[in-house]
C-alpha cells in the first residue's frame, strides 16, 4: 500500500526507495562566512589577507553566481556556493567587513562546504525494503523528495466476544454475569502487535446474529478473532452458525493453557478466523502464541516471533503431560553476573488474570516434560512491557 510519508511511521518499508536526486542537491555553504577560492586565502597563514566582497548569497538563492579569482562572496549557511569557490571561510576567521573582508586564517579546499551527494547520491537506496520507518526515515524520504512510500499496511483485526454470561464494563452485571474481558484485552494485544483494531465487543451467540456480525467483519478485516464458545455445546453452536461462511475446524491443541480452539478461513477472501478459548488467560496466551505472529508477519517483520532467552529456574514447575506449557513467570537478572533467572508465578488456572498481569514472560515447557527442577535451564519468551 502506498501511503503519505506522514502516515508511514511505525510501518515497514515495502520497496527499495532509490534516491532520484542527490542529498545535498547542490554544493552549499556549511557555515555563515565568505565563499572563496582556497588558494586566495592560503597566505593568511603568515599574515591577514584582504579580499573585495562582491555580493551576498542568501539561502534559497536561485541566481547563479560566479566568483572571480581574488574575490569573496558573503554566504549564509545552506546558500548555494558560487562557481569557482571551493571553500567557505567562517565568519569567526574574518573581520566580517561587508566591503573588503580581512581573512585571518586560511582554509583548505572543500572546507566548510557541503558537497553534492555527500549524504545520499542519485541512485543510492535511501530507505531499504524491510526497514522500519521511524522519524529519521520519514526525514530521509522527505529529503530525497518522496511524498509517498510503499509500506506493509497494518492488518485490520476484529475482536468479538461470545458468551451469554457476558456484560460490557459499562453495565452492571446481574446474578451470574461477568464483565467482558476478552474483547478489551485482545484488542489491546492486537494493537500492541501493530494491528489496526476494531473491538466489536459482545455478540449474542444467537446463530443468525453471530453469523451476520462475522460476515460483516470478514469484509473489513484481515484477521477475525472470536473469543469464547470454543468448547462444548456452545462451540458446536458457533461452528454451526458460521458453517456456510467456510470450513471452521474446532479441535484440541496440545498446549496449556488454551486447549480448545477453532480456526478457519472464512468468507470470499478466506480471512483467517480464530476461535479462542473463553478463559481470559487462555485467550491472551493463545493470541500471543498463534495470532500475534500472524499480525507481525503481515506487517512485513522478518522474524514475527518474540525474543526468547534461556534462564535458570528459581522454583520448581509442573506441566500437563502431552501439552506444551506456557507458564506465567517473571524474568529477572542475576545482580551478580547479569544472567537470566526466571521465577514462575505458581498459577496455572486459566481464569487467574492477575497473575498474567504480574508476568513479564512465558516460561516454555515441552509437551513431554512434566516437571522441571530448580536451577535447570528453561526457555522463556518475552511479553510486552510497554505501558
Ligand atoms: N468438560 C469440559 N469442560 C471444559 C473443558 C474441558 O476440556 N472439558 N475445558 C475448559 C477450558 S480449559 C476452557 S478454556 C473452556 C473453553 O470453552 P469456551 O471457549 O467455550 O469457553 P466458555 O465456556 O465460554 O468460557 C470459559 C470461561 O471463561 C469465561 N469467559 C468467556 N468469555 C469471557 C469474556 N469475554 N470475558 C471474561 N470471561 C469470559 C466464561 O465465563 C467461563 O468462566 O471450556 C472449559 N470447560
Ligand atoms: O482451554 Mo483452557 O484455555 O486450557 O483454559
Amino acid at each position: 500500500m502506498r501511503v503519505a510519508i506522514s502516515e508511514a511511521q511505525g510501518l515497514l518499508c515495502a520497496e527499495e526507495v532509490v534516491a532520484e536526486r542527490a542529498l545535498p542537491g547542490f554544493d552549499q555553504a556549511a557555515v555563515d562566512g565568505y565563499a572563496v577560492r582556497s588558494v586566495d586565502v592560503q597566505a593568511a597563514a603568515e599574515s591577514p589577507v584582504a579580499l573585495p566582497v562582491v555580493g551576498e548569497i542568501p539561502a534559497g538563492s536561485r541566481q547563479p553566481r560566479r566568483l572571480q579569482p581574488g574575490q569573496a562572496v558573503r554566504v549564509v549557511t545552506g546558500a548555494p556556493l558560487p562557481t569557482l569557490a571551493d571553500a567557505v571561510v567562517p565568519l569567526e576567521y574574518t573581520d566580517d567587513n561587508p566591503a573588503k573582508v580581512t581573512v585571518r586564517q586560511p582554509v583548505p579546499s572543500a572546507a566548510f562546504v557541503r558537497r553534492t551527494g555527500e549524504d545520499v547520491q542519485t541512485g543510492d537506496v535511501a530507505v531499504r525494503r524491510g526497514a522500519p520507518i521511524g522519524s529519521a526515515q520519514v526525514g530521509l524520504l522527505a529529503a530525497v523528495g518522496r511524498n509517498k512510500v510503499l509500506v506493509h499496511p497494518r492488518p485490520r483485526v476484529s475482536l468479538i466476544s461470545v458468551g451469554e454470561e457476558l456484560v460490557d464494563v459499562d453495565r452492571t452485571p446481574g446474578q451470574g454475569q461477568v464483565y467482558d474481558v476478552n474483547s478489551y484485552a485482545l484488542a489491546a494485544a492486537a494493537r500492541d502487535a501493530g494491528a489496526e483494531v476494531t473491538r466489536v465487543g459482545i455478540v449474542s451467540s444467537d446463530p443468525r446474529r453471530l453469523r451476520e456480525v462475522v460476515e460483516g467483519r470478514l469484509l473489513l478485516s484481515e484477521i477475525v478473532v472470536i473469543a469464547g464458545g470454543a468448547g462444548g455445546s456452545a462451540g458446536e453452536e458457533v461452528r454451526r452458525s458460521l458453517a456456510d461462511l467456510g470450513v471452521l475446524d474446532v479441535t484440541r491443541i496440545a498446549m496449556h493453557p488454551g486447549s480448545v480452539q477453532g480456526f478457519g478461513r472464512l468468507g470470499p477472501d478466506q480471512v483467517p478466523t480464530f476461535v479462542l478459548p473463553g478463559n481470559p488467560v487462555s485467550a491472551l496466551v493463545v493470541f500471543e502464541v498463534l495470532v500475534r505472529p500472524l499480525i507481525r508477519a503481515a506487517l512485513g517483520k522478518h522474524n514475527p516471533h518474540r525474543r526468547t532467552v534461556t534462564a535458570s529456574l528459581l522454583s520448581p514447575v509442573t506441566s500437563v503431560k502431552g501439552r506444551r506449557g506456557f507458564l506465567r513467570a517473571q524474568l529477572l537478572r542475576d545482580p551478580d553476573n547479569g544472567s537470566y533467572l526466571v521465577q514462575p508465578l505458581g498459577t496455572s488456572g486459566s481464569h487467574l488474570l492477575a497473575s498474567l498481569a504480574e508476568a513479564n514472560c512465558l516460561l516454555l515447557v515441552d509437551d513431554d516434560v512434566t516437571e522441571v527442577a530448580v536451577g535447570e535451564d528453561v526457555r522463556v519468551s518475552f511479553l510486552s512491557q510497554r505501558a
